[in-house]
């Protein structure tokens, strides 16, 4: 099958960065990891028409770590779209993220599907929530393009993963979204980093299969199915995704392996 029939989409997540290059969280330095990440995301995905980047960009809410962030996708220079988590601070973001390749949208058409990009950050708690207003935009955006194969993203997943600690500090209004989900079948994924790790689950609601889909971090992974936070040997990583026309999706996660980042396995936090 010829490139030009999917849309090619990069997901990278949960990058925390710093100010500074040599900065570290849980031994690994971000800045560093995520560099390397986008290097070779270049070299290996031969068509890559979107980088979606679901939030915990900065680590330290400096300045200096968007400008960075700027910087290095103008340099990979495809089209970027970047949301918030709650590692983020969204006036920052606007700020010193925008540029000729970067862009805080809020939805999209291309190739025929609809990305929206939802903000589930709940300024000072680390879970997340969709807030009202939020999901009325959502409902409104869904009934005007019916028809369109649709992908959600935002930072928080909406589905639990199996870690007892991390899932309560996911999506606290998880059933209001699913209710959404189930009025508009067109929504074939929904697409999510917060717990640095991959996992995929099929939602079925009434009405539709919605593929939910988290990925890992492009710094430090967190182990999965654990009653508390234990960190992972993994490697930083990405998704690739492809989206058809008919709606089906292919995806997988990739591990960096042009360098290695070995986290610091005895932290327990951070
Ligand atoms: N030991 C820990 N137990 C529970 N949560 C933690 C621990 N250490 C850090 N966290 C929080 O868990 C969050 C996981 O995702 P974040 O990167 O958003 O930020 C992390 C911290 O806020």
């Amino acid at each position: 099958m010829s490139d030009d029939q999917f849309i090619s989409i990069v997901h990278l997540t949960d990058l925390h960065l710093f100010t500074d290059l040599n900065s570290y969280l849980v031994g690994i330095p971000t800045n560093q990891s995520f560099q390397a990440v986008l290097t070779e995301v270049k070299q290996t995905i031969p068509k890559i028409d979107l980088l979606l980047l679901t939030g915990d960009l900065s680590q330290d809410c400096s300045a200096a770590s968007y400008e960075f962030l700027r910087q290095s996708l103008d340099v990979a220079s495809f089209p970027a779209y970047c949301l918030a988590g709650n590692h983020d601070d969204l006036n920052l973001m606007a700020e010193y993220l925008p540029s000729e390749y970067v862009h805080l949208v809020r939805s999209q058409n291309i190739g025929g599907w609809r990305i929206l990009l939802l903000s589930s950050v709940v300024v000072g708690a680390v879970h997340g929530n969709l807030a009202e207003s939020e999901l009325a935009w959502l409902e409104e955006n869904l009934n005007a393009y019916p028809d369109h194969p649709t992908l959600i993203a935002f930072h928080h997943p909406a589905i639990d993963i199996g870690s007892a600690w991390m899932d309560e500090i996911c999506l606290t209004n998880k059933e209001q979204f699913w209710q959404i989900c189930d009025r508009n079948p067109q929504i074939q994924a929904v697409v999510n980093g917060h717990a640095h790790q991959d996992f995929e689950q099929i939602y079925e609601t009434a009405h539709n299969s919605v593929r939910c889909l988290v990925s890992p971090s492009t710094c430090v992974q967190f182990q999965p199915r654990t009653p508390q936070l234990i960190i992972d040997n993994q490697a930083p990583a990405w998704r690739h995704l492809r989206l058809y026309a008919d709606g089906t999706i292919t995806t997988e996660v990739h591990r960096l392996s042009s360098a290695s980042f070995p986290p610091d396995l005895a932290a327990n936090g951070y």
